[in-house]
C-alpha cells in the first residue's frame, strides 16, 4: 500500500506547541523531525492509531476528540492515507494523533517506519471484538502469525485472530525502531457483548498477546494499561462519559442536579483526578493527602530512575505518559 499523508484540518490548534516537555518522551527531537514536514505540529507528543481495517480506528479518533456522536460514525469512510491531528483542547490534553489505515503494508518502500516510530510516544493498536457475522466468518482469512502455537490455540468463533496477529507484526516492528513506545491495545465494540463476554474476551486476548510476545522473546515489551488508575465499582458508562467530557471544562467543581459533585482537580501538570461525589465535605482534605502521596510516589520514581513509573525496557524519560480517554471498550 502506498502511505500518504494528509495534514490537519484544525488550523487553529497549531497555537499552542508541545505541552509535554521532550524529556517525557512524547515529542519529537528536533533531528528526528521529518525533512519534507517542516509544520510545528511535528514536535508535538504523537500518538499513532494503529489496528485492521473497520476495527473503528476513525470512529474513537472522532468521537473522543471532535464530538462526532457514535451514530454518525456509521457513515465515515474508510482511511486511505496517514491522518494527522493536532488536540489541543486544554493543558492535559495536546498531542497529535495519527490515524492509520487498515492495512498498512510494513514491508511497503514507502512506509518510513524509522520517521513514523521514532519519534512516537504511544501506539494504541484497535482491535474489534465483535462477534462475527455468520458470513464473516466463513471468508475469514487464515491466521496470518502462520505459526501453529497460534492456530491450535484457535477457537472457531474468534473474530480478533487475524487481529492479534496484526497487533504482533506491528509491535515487534515499532518495537524495534523505537523500545521507548508506549503500547496500549484497546479492544473495542464491546457494545453487543455480555459483560462475561467481555471480561472472557479481555482476558483472552490479553493472553493470547502476551503469549505470541514471549513466544518471540519480546518479553520486555509490555502492552500497558490506558487508565492510570480507577476504583473497583462497575463502569457506568453514563458517569464515566461526564468524567471524560469533564477534562474539556475549566470549571473544578460542577453540581449535578441529583445531589452529586462533580470534582476535577489538577494533581500535576500532567495528570488530574476526576471524581464524582456524594458530599463534598472532605474531599479537599482527602485530595491535599493524595497529590502529597503521589508526588511522593514521582519522588521515589526519579530515585530509582523512574522504576516505578516506568515500564520495562523504557528509557528513565518515560516517567509521565499520556492516558487516552477510552470510548466503548477496555484496556488490556
Ligand atoms: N458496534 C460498534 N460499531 C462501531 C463502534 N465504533 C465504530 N463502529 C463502526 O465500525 C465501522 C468502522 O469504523 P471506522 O472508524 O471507519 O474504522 P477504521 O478502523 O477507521 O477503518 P479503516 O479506515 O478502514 O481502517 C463504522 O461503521 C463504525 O460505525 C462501536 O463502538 N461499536
Amino acid at each position: 500500500m502506498n502511505i500518504q499523508y494528509e495534514e490537519p484540518t484544525l488550523s487553529s490548534s497549531y497555537s499552542v506547541v508541545g505541552s509535554f516537555p521532550k524529556s517525557f518522551g512524547y515529542g519529537l527531537e528536533d533531528q528526528d523531525l521529518d525533512p519534507e514536514d517542516s509544520s510545528p505540529s511535528t514536535s508535538k507528543p504523537r500518538i499513532l492509531l494503529m489496528g485492521l481495517r473497520r476495527s473503528g480506528k476513525s470512529s474513537i479518533q472522532k468521537v473522543v476528540f471532535h464530538k462526532m456522536s457514535p451514530n454518525e460514525t456509521l457513515f465515515l469512510e474508510s482511511t486511505n492515507k496517514i491522518y494527522k491531528d493536532d488536540i489541543s483542547s486544554s493543558s492535559f490534553v495536546n498531542f497529535q494523533i495519527w490515524d492509520f489505515p487498515g492495512q498498512v503494508d510494513f514491508f511497503d518502500p514507502t512506509f518510513d517506519s524509522e520517521m513514523i516510530f521514532k519519534g512516537t510516544g504511544a501506539l494504541i493498536f484497535v482491535i474489534d471484538a465483535q462477534e462475527p457475522s455468520e458470513s464473516d466468518a466463513n471468508q475469514r482469512p487464515a491466521c496470518p502469525s502462520k505459526r501453529k502455537s497460534c492456530c491450535l490455540r484457535m477457537k472457531p468463533d474468534d473474530d480478533y485472530m487475524e487481529a492479534l496477529g496484526r497487533l504482533h507484526l506491528t509491535v515487534s516492528r515499532a518495537y524495534k525502531v523505537n523500545p521507548d513506545i508506549n503500547f496500549e491495545v484497546f479492544i473495542h465494540k464491546v457494545d453487543g457483548l455480555s459483560d462475561d463476554h467481555k471480561i472472557e474476551t479481555q482476558r483472552d486476548i490479553h493472553q493470547r498477546a502476551n503469549d505470541d510476545l514471549a513466544d518471540a522473546s519480546l518479553e520486555k515489551l509490555h502492552l500497558s494499561k490506558i487508565y492510570i488508575a480507577t476504583d473497583s465499582s462497575p463502569v457506568d458508562m453514563q458517569s464515566y462519559e461526564l468524567c471524560c467530557d469533564m477534562i474539556d471544562v475549566s470549571s473544578a467543581i460542577i453540581k449535578l442536579n441529583n445531589t452529586t459533585v462533580l470534582y476535577l482537580k489538577e494533581v500535576t501538570k500532567f495528570l488530574a483526578l476526576v471524581c464524582i461525589l456524594r458530599e463534598e465535605s472532605l474531599i479537599d482534605y482527602n485530595f491535599h493527602c493524595f497529590r502529597k502521596a503521589i508526588h511522593e510516589v514521582f519522588e521515589v520514581g526519579s530515585l530509582f530512575e523512574g522504576t516505578i513509573w516506568r515500564p520495562a525496557g523504557s528509557s528513565s524519560s518515560k516517567q509521565a505518559s499520556l492516558k487516552s480517554v477510552v470510548l466503548n471498550g477496555s484496556a488490556v
